[in-house]
C-alpha cells in the first residue's frame, strides 16, 4: 500500500511544530503539505523552525492554498486557532480527505460554542459531525472515521481523570466535580501576548478565566453523555504555571458510598487496560509534570479520603503531547487502522 500523504496546516505553532516532530518520525506515513500563513513565499522548514535546520527531508513550508492541500494531501492536520480552523476542516472533509482538528471549533453543539468561545460556529444543520478524539477512552469510535475533533489539552487531563467515575455508583447525583487545573504557557500558542512576556510570568503563578474558561462545557458534555447525568456540573480553575508545558488537574470529588483504594484502583485500571498511555500510579505516588514531558502519556494518581469522603484525583500530561498533538496523532493511527501506538514516545524527555 502506498503511505498516505500527510499535511500539517498551522505548521509554524506550537502545536503543528509538535506534530511534526512527531510525524517526522513515524514510520508508516509521508508527510508530504505544511502550510502557515505569515510567509511571503515557501521556504525550507528547518529554516523557519531551527530544531529542524539538518532534517531535510521535510517539504517547503508554504503559504496556506486550499486547492494545493486537497492535491498533496490524504489527510490533513488543521493546528489553526479556533474561529479558523473548523471551517476549514468541513471544507476540506467536504472534498473527500480525512481530517483532525486540533482547535475548539467542532467539539460543541453550536449555540454551546457560540456562547462560550464568543465566535461564529462554522457548523451548520447538515454538517457530519466531528467524532471526539479522546483516543484512550473510545478508541474503536475513532477508528476509521474521516472527521476528528481532537480535544482540548485541559479537557483531556480533566476528562481522563474523571471518567471511570461515570460508571460507578460512587459519586453523589447533581453534585459539582471541583476541577483545579494548571498549565504551562505553550498551552496560551506563540502568538506574543503581554502575560507571556519573561518578566510578567517568572516568578508568578495566577488563575485566568475563572468561571467562563471554553473547556468547561467541553468537559461537562462528556461527563454527562457517559454518567447520564444531565445536570453533572464541574467548577473548572485554569492557572497559568511558570513552565512552557505540562499540565497538572486536581479533581476534587464527593463520594456516597466508601470505597477503598484498591477497589477505585481497580475501577481506573480497568478502564485503562486497552491503552499504554494512561498509567494508574500505586497508592501513595503523586504524578508529576516532569515525568509526561515529550510523550504522549497521562499519569493519574487517586487518594480515598474517608475522613471528609471525598475522592482526590491527580493528572498529568504535556499539552503539547496528550494534550494535542501526540492525541492527534493517536487518533491518526486509529482512524488510519495502525496500532495507536505508532510513532508516538511512551517514555517522557525529564530530567
Ligand atoms: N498549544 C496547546 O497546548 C494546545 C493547542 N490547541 C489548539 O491547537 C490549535 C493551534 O494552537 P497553537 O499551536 O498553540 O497556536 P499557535 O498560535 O502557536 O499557532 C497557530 C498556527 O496557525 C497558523 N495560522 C494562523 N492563522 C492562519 C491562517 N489563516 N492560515 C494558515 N495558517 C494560519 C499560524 O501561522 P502564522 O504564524 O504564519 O500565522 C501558526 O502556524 C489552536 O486551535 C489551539 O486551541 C489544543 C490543545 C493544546
Ligand atoms: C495556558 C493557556 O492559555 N491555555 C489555553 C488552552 C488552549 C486550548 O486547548 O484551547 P482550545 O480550546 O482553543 O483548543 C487556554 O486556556 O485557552
Amino acid at each position: 500500500m502506498n503511505q498516505p500523504r500527510i499535511g500539517v496546516v498551522g505548521a509554524t505553532g506550537y502545536a503543528g511544530v509538535e506534530l511534526i516532530r512527531i510525524l517526522s518520525r513515524h514510520p508508516l506515513l509521508k508527510i508530504t503539505y505544511l502550510a502557515a500563513q505569515k510567509l511571503e513565499q515557501s521556504e525550507t522548514y528547518g529554516h523557519k523552525i531551527s530544531a529542524f535546520r539538518q532534517f531535510g527531508e521535510l517539504p517547503a513550508l508554504e503559504p496556506f492554498d486550499l486547492e494545493r492541500c486537497l492535491d498533496l494531501c490524504d489527510l490533513v492536520f488543521l493546528a489553526l486557532p479556533s474561529g479558523i480552523s473548523g471551517r476549514l476542516a468541513l471544507q476540506i472533509h467536504h472534498a473527500g480527505k480525512k481530517v483532525i482538528d486540533l482547535s475548539g471549533d467542532l467539539r460543541l453543539p453550536k449555540e454551546v460554542y457560540e456562547s462560550w468561545y464568543g465566535l461564529a460556529s462554522p457548523l451548520t444543520q447538515k454538517d457530519t459531525h466531528a467524532v471526539y478524539g479522546l483516543s484512550d477512552w473510545q478508541a474503536e469510535q475513532i477508528a476509521n472515521q474521516s472527521l476528528i475533533s481532537n480535544p482540548g489539552c485541559y479537557a483531556t487531563a480533566a476528562l481522563l481523570s474523571l471518567l471511570p467515575l461515570c460508571q460507578t455508583k460512587l459519586v453523589e447525583s447533581q453534585s459539582v466535580w471541583v476541577v483545579d487545573a494548571k498549565s504551562g504557557s505553550t498551552g496560551a500558542g506563540k502568538s506574543p501576548q503581554p502575560h507571556l512576556l519573561l518578566s510578567e510570568l517568572s516568578n508568578n503563578f495566577y488563575p485566568y478565566r475563572v468561571g467562563c474558561h471554553q473547556h468547561t462545557p467541553e468537559i461537562e458534555q462528556k461527563l454527562q453523555e457517559e454518567s447520564k447525568q444531565a445536570d453533572l456540573q464541574i467548577q473548572l480553575t485554569t492557572q497559568l504555571l511558570p513552565i512552557p508545558r505540562g499540565i497538572l488537574v486536581s479533581a476534587y470529588i464527593p463520594l456516597c458510598s466508601t470505597i477503598s483504594f484498591t477497589d477505585l484502583y481497580e475501577i481506573y485500571q480497568n478502564a485503562y487496560h486497552d491503552t499504554p498511555f494512561v498509567s494508574i500510579l500505586p497508592c501513595g505516588e503523586w504524578p508529576q509534570i516532569q515525568s509526561v514531558l515529550g510523550a504522549n502519556t497521562c499519569h493519574i494518581a487517586l487518594h480515598v479520603d474517608n475522613r471528609t469522603q471525598m475522592l482526590q484525583i491527580f493528572a498529568v500530561i504535556d499539552n503539547l503531547q496528550k494534550g494535542a498533538a501526540g492525541q492527534a496523532v493517536q487518533n491518526m493511527n486509529l482512524m488510519l487502522g495502525w496500532p495507536m501506538e505508532t510513532g508516538l514516545s511512551l517514555i517522557g524527555s525529564a530530567p
